[in-house]
């Protein structure tokens, strides 16, 4: 096993609120983690020191064994770490595949006047980016779309399209915040299948995400999280059966 992504007693605090205290766990190549807890346990905070829009107070997180603590957010992608946001944030003005082809702009090294003034080597690079978002979109089942105003797309075929982005950034780990939010469950059980396929290409994948059914089914590993500490991990059989993980989900429902 090769270990991708190593998380060490990361703390984050907003204020007097320890959002996250001494959390640790690590990540290797091609497997699918979940992250769970009840709600502000301080899973999508856990995104957020990952993706570089928060640096946590302590600990360090480090990718292929290079500390990306403290980088910011396009830095970090560029690292190999790419992700969805709990709330879709897709351009709306601009194509399905112009969003996709945004994912990959991480990987290019023309400069917007190149693009502009049509420098041949910048033409190739749009080329290029153009070829991996419909390689990305058809991943997804959109790729007929590529042209269309994303507003045509459903609540459903947003969530693919926002995959479809992080993916053609080429990441090393792939993290989805609440990616069943909205969907039926036949376009989740569609979701699980193209995140498997995206593990077995080697891509490590974190995962947020509430609906249990969806989690179990899916995933290799899960840690659970409650009141910013991790209370359990293991297999999805291991914390379906661990009861400090039951309290916490009981516990939070009778609050
Ligand atoms: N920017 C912020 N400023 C202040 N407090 C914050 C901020 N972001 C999160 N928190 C607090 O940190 C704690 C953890 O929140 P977080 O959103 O990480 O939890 P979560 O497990 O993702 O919850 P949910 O399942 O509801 O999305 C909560 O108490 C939340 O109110």
């Amino acid at each position: 096993m090769t270990m991708v992504l190593d998380v060490s007693g990361v703390t984050k605090r907003f204020g007097g609120l320890t959002a996250l205290s001494d959390v640790s766990f690590s990540l290797d190549r091609g497997k699918i983690l979940g992250l769970v807890g009840p709600n502000g346990s301080g899973k999508s905070t856990m995104l957020n020191v990952l993706s570089g829009v928060y640096a946590p107070e302590l600990g360090s997180v480090t990718l292929n064994g290079a500390a990306i603590t403290g980088m910011a957010p396009n830095q970090i992608t560029r690292a190999g770490l790419a992700r969805t946001f709990q709330n879709l944030q897709l351009f709306g003005g601009l194509t399905i595949g112009q969003n996709v082809m945004v994912g990959r702009n991480c990987r290019m090294s023309s400069s917007l006047l190149g693009t502009i003034f049509g420098f041949s080597s910048a033409r190739r690079e749009e080329d290029e980016a153009r070829e991996t978002a419909r390689t990305y979109l058809d991943f997804v089942g959109l790729a007929d779309r590529f042209d269309d105003e994303t507003s045509s797309l459903s609540y459903g075929e947003r969530r693919l399209l926002e995959v479809a982005r992080a993916l053609a950034a080429s990441p090393e780990v792939l993290m989805l915040d609440e990616p069943c939010a909205g969907l039926s469950q036949g376009e989740a059980d569609d979701l699980a299948d193209s995140i498997r396929q995206v593990a077995a290409q080697g891509i490590s994948v974190i995962v947020i995400e509430h609906n249990m059914r969806f989690i179990m089914q899916l995933v290799d590993r899960i840690v659970a999280l409650n009141f910013g500490q991790k209370i359990a991990e293991g297999t999805p059989q291991e914390i379906r059966a661990n009861e400090d993980v039951i309290a916490a989900y009981l516990g939070r429902r009778h609050a």
